[in-house]
């Protein structure tokens, strides 16, 4: 805010009850991290090249040129000054700008990082580390997304020449979708069924050039362009998803990343210790962060919606006195703070993601594979409920703030619609809910065999008590205690997930079965996701949060979000008899109370995210609440109020003006 500029919403600081500064470093993760990342707002906001108000007004040429140059810009800028891969990745954060160098640095390393041999790694992490080639992740078909086994990309070995041959044998076998590719890549990591001698062994990834260093143009054999625009104005369409065929192109054997399986100069398919499942390590790796950005996506809808709601007045005027502001509407409170509250639980959870996969990363170098299908199981399963809530929130928040979240200065149509396919990619929801589902229906038909369950399934090994056990809440108040509440939310997803179990026994074939009973198991997939995500928010209220009042405003942030997903799915907690329906409308108090204690944080709860108004880009989520003047200054900027009469004045509203005159005189 500027200094000496008035503050609309001072009164609302003003009743926080805790230290906002402290709450920074806690939503930041450090001191540390909240000052690299304060820096590095400051840098990008400061910058006139990072300019995103004028993004949904640019036809699409413009806006990827735009891009583009965001991009050269970002990347000179972070050479020049040295930024740590920190500071660089905070960068990319505030330019909020979807771009070739997401896939690139998302994908495209980590996929050669992942699944490369040594040499490999030496050989190419060099170059794409300096942007000397640029790079992306080409799975996808236009056939074939969800089912990678199923794609049909072959890259058969030539023996003859020591070379793969990369091939599209049909329309459906053309890569589509992958970002970067359309226009900027001049590599790909492509995924293609492997065939040695007649035989297939499976999808791998090969490296592949896909444009001349020189001049930019697609190598022999190679057709590639844009699969063109995408939902929404602005959005998404800063990037190139591309669609790309091969015609028996050939690349140097040493092109296959080889660390899961080699092929040798006379053609021996060598089978390496790693587990097959490595060849899907970078999607997990990027579900992982998905995690971390739903948290990002879903807090700035929360800031714009909460501080409009606070500035936003409707009825209750007394006396000719100001009316109420929206935010004091309980049906308000009831939509808006379980969102807040779920913008922090998913901060917590991806922290807590963020250092399993780290550990299981560890694992993986030192050749232990054993914690692979936990970390995949919740990933996937993090992601897909996460991903799901904050695009619901996100259209929750627009309708938050009524006629006005509409436009396009709110901020949020275009949030809705760069947010949006994070639903899809990186694996559809509901096909990632299943892969839980299967890892659930596993641990519980090992139940019997001894094998004790660890980790996020560990509460499965007291099957027997949760099986039967009573919830003893009696009151509102009772609802508060952490281990009430996990204990119902595990009796919840055990009895869920053991039904299915027994649901499945009673089909011959186990597959027919899971097929049928899908719609169960995907609920019984995000009921054990939703236990994480609880359980993770109670967890770090066991470390040591510092600041006055923090610990406390967390602790109701954690039980709203336990009671809203209690109160969402009463009818799984009563259909399992995990609660009576009079300890659910007993929590349904509690909730109520507890929207009381949030309402005079809110805005500061909203403050701690510590995003600056270039980054939210929002009229309504103004940091000052100065709204309606600058709705009102915005509007006038607009192109078509360029000129007072709009073109097409006399070619189409004159004659029609004459027209109804004519008829009138009839
Ligand atoms: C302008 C700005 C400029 C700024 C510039 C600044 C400079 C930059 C500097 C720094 C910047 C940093 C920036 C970084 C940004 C990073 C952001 C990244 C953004 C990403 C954007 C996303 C783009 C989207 C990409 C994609 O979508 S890629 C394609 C994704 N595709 C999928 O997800 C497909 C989903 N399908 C599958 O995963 C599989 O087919 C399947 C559904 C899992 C089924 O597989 P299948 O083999 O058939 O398996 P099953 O038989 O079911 O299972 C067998 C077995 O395997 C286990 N399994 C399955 N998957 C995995 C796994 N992943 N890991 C481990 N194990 C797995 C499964 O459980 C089974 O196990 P069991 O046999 O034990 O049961
Ligand atoms: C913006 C964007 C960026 C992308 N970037 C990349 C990229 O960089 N690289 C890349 O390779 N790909 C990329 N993709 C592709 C993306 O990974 C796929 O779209 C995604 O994996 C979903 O696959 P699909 O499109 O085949 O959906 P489908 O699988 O065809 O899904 C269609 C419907 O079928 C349902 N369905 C499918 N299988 C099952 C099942 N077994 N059981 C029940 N229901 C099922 C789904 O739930 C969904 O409702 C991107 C996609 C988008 C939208």
């Amino acid at each position: 805010m500027e200094v000496g500029a008035p503050d609309y919403l001072a009164g609302e600081r003003q009743t926080a009850e805790f230290d906002v500064e402290s709450m920074k470093v806690t939503w930041a993760g450090s001191r540390h991290a909240l000052e690299v990342s304060d820096r590095m707002a400051r840098l990008v906001a400061s910058d006139p090249v990072f300019r995103k108000d004028n993004r949904v007004m640019l036809s699409r040429k413009e806006l990827f040129k735009n891009t583009l140059r965001k991009a050269a810009h970002a990347w000179k800028r972070i050479v020049e000054l040295r930024l740590t891969e920190e500071e660089a990745s905070r960068v990319r954060f505030f330019v909020d700008e979807p771009a070739f160098t997401d896939l690139h640095w998302g994908m495209f390393v980590p996929a050669i990082k992942g699944q490369g041999t040594e040499e490999q790694q030496q050989k190419w992490l060099p170059l794409a580390y300096k942007m000397q080639i640029i790079g992306c992740y080409a799975q996808t078909e236009l056939g074939h997304g969800s089912n990678v086994q199923g794609l049909e990309t072959t890259a058969t070995f030539d023996p003859k020449t020591d070379e793969f041959i990369i091939h599209s044998p049909t329309l459906t076998s053309s890569k589509w979708w992958p970002g970067g590719l359309g226009k900027v890549s001049t590599h790909a990591v492509a995924y293609a069924r492997l065939i040695v001698d007649g035989q297939e062994h499976g999808v791998h990834g090969f490296i592949v050039q896909l444009r001349s260093l020189d001049d930019h143009m697609p190598l022999p054999g190679i057709t590639v362009g844009d699969i063109g625009m995408k939902f929404g104005s602005g959005a998404y369409n800063s990037m190139d998803n591309g669609v790309l065929r091969f015609d028996n192109v050939r690349i140097p054997r040493d092109q296959m990343l080889m660390r899961v399986l080699q092929v040798t100069r006379e053609g021996k398919v060598i089978q390496s210790d790693v587990p097959r499942q490595l060849i899907y390590g970078t999607m997990v790796f990027v579900r992982q962060t998905i995690v971390a950005d739903a948290s990002c996506a879903l807090s700035r809808a929360v800031c714009i919606a909460t501080r409009y709601s606070a500035v936003r007045r409707q009825f209750g005027s007394q006396n000719g006195g100001p009316e109420t502001q929206v935010i004091d509407y309980k049906t308000q409170q009831s939509r808006l703070f379980p969102l807040l509250a779920s913008a922090y639980a998913f901060r917590f959870v991806s922290e807590w993601l963020k250092s399993l996969y780290t550990d299981v990363t560890e694992k993986l170098q030192r050749g232990e594979f054993s914690t692979l299908p936990e970390a995949h199981a919740c990933t996937a399963g993090l992601k897909s409920i996460t991903t799901s809530a904050t695009a619901d929130a996100i259209e929750e928040c627009r309708k938050l703030c009524g006629g006005h979240g509409y436009l396009a200065n709110s901020g949020l149509p275009e949030l809705f619609a760069v947010y949006v396919p994070a639903c899809t990619y990186e694996g559809d929801n509901t096909v990632l809910l299943l892969q839980v589902a299967r890892f659930l229906v596993k641990t519980v038909s090992q139940l019997g065999s001894g094998k004790v369950p660890v980790g996020t399934t560990a509460y499965m090994g007291r099957a027997r008590h949760l099986i039967q056990c009573k919830s003893n809440v009696q009151s509102a108040e009772d609802w508060l205690n952490p281990q009430v509440v996990v204990e119902a939310f595990e009796a919840r997803s055990l009895r869920m997930s053991v039904a299915c179990a027994e649901n499945l026994a009673k089909f011959p074939n186990p597959e027919e079965g899971f097929a049928q009973l899908a719609a169960d198991l995907v609920e019984a997939a995000a009921a054990h996701c939703q236990l994480i995500v609880v359980t993770k928010f109670f967890e770090k209220l066991q470390q040591d949060i510092p600041g006055k009042g923090v610990k406390k405003q967390l602790q109701i942030l954690s039980s709203v979000y336990a009671l809203y997903i209690l109160h969402k799915h009463l009818g799984d907690f009563l259909s399992t008899g995990s609660i009576t329906p009079k300890q659910g409308a007993l929590a349904n108090d509690q909730l109520r109370s507890l929207y009381s204690k949030i309402r005079p944080n809110a805005v500061a709860l909203v403050d701690a995210f510590n995003y600056t108004d270039h980054y939210l880009s929002s009229v309504l989520g103004r940091y000052d609440g100065n709204v309606y003047p600058t709705l009102y200054e915005e509007a006038w900027k607009d192109p078509l109020n360029d000129s007072v009469v709009p073109d097409g004045y006399q070619e189409y509203i004159r004659p029609l003006l004459k027209q109804q005159i004519r008829n009138a005189r009839l």
